[in-house]
């Protein structure tokens, strides 16, 4: 085992932000930990990375305990962090070796491992430009090989794809790929389902400050696959409609966007007759659907909300 987190309480004044989050981060795996914005995965992560400090619970990593400027534990790691927190006063290849420097790299070493940083993120031919000149997507990938030219063991990825175009997303996540083919334990935070399902060996959801479920993919999707999930569009929806379809023996959770809503039953209540009839009465149907849940629906089902972000497609 390369980490254990075990209960972590994590307050910001009167909220509880990370409440008794435990789990166990194994060598070698890749690690989601999707949840929605709020979800607690940044702070999650910032106590992991020993940025800051717990009101209760213990980290471990690499069998030392985790605390604020935990240099054995930090030389060991990299993270890379929502924000980009590169140099636009120096070029690429310079805030590499800044970043190299600060771990103690020097001379042929560091020259060797700045010039292996920059081809895994596929910007040697950009070695010698700035960082204001690149596009998101390269701004990035400078990002995530200035956490990596240390060569840790364990690098932790906040949310690395977010707003770049499609063609980046897939080199970094090809680069997680080949991260942990070579061995390096990766724990990648994201809320979108297709990365982390895309890249992960193993996934945690998390909501509101807790870890609501873990397990591979197949594991998760079998918790939920013997439910039914209805997709209705109520054309003029009533007060209360909601609360009438939550009413029905059987629904387990109802999310409503505008007038659309979707109607989560337990296994067997075979509920379509039943909800078609509620949105009739209150209100009448312009479409309706059931369908085989995904992982998608694992989160729905779980929380209650769906995971993409308004305006998200
Ligand atoms: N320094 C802080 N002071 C007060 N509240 C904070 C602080 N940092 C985070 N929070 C709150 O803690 C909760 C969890 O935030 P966190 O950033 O960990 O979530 P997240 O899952 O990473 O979401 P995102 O994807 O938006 O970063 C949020 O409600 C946030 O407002």
């Amino acid at each position: 085992m390369l980490a254990s987190i075990k209960n972590i309480v994590k307050r910001y004044g009167d909220t509880v932000v990370l409440d008794n989050v435990s789990f166990e981060i194994n060598k070698g795996e890749v690690l989601g930990l999707l949840g929605p914005n709020g979800a607690g995965k940044t702070t999650t992560i910032r106590a992991l990375a020993g940025l800051i400090g717990i009101d209760a619970g213990d980290i471990l990593i690499f069998n030392d305990k985790q605390h604020v400027n935990n240099l054995n534990v930090k030389k060991r790691m990299g993270l890379v962090t929502q924000e980009v927190t590169v140099f636009d006063e120096l070029t690429a290849e310079e805030n590499l070796k800044f970043f190299g420097g600060l771990y103690g790299l020097k001379g042929t070493e560091l020259k060797k491992r700045v010039s292996e940083a920059l081809e895994f993120v596929g910007l040697t031919e950009h070695a010698k430009k700035f960082p204001k000149k690149f596009s998101g997507g390269m701004s990035r990938r400078l990002n995530i090989a200035c956490a990596l030219v240390h060569q840790p063991e364990f690098i932790i990825m906040d949310e690395p794809t977010v707003g770049i175009d499609p063609q980046s997303r897939n080199y970094i996540l090809e680069s997680v790929k080949r991260l942990a083919e070579n061995g390096t334990t990766v724990l990648y935070t994201s809320h979108y389902m297709e990365e982390v399902q895309a890249i992960s060996t193993r996934i945690l959801i998390m909501d509101q400050g807790h870890i609501i479920a873990g397990g591979t993919l197949k594991e998760l999707i079998k918790r939920i696959q013997h439910e039914e999930k209805i997709n209705i569009t109520v054309e003029n929806p009533s007060e209360g409609l909601t609360e009438k379809f939550k009413s029905i023996q059987g629904v387990k959770n109802v999310i409503r966007d505008g007038s659309d809503y979707i109607i989560i039953s337990g296994a067997g209540y075979g509920n379509l007759n039943r909800v078609l009839s509620v949105a009739q009465e209150k209100g009448g149907v312009s479409n309706i659907s059931a369908d085989k849940p995904t992982l998608e629906d694992v989160f729905l089902t779980l929380t209650g909300k769906n995971l993409r972000d308004e305006g998200e497609k």
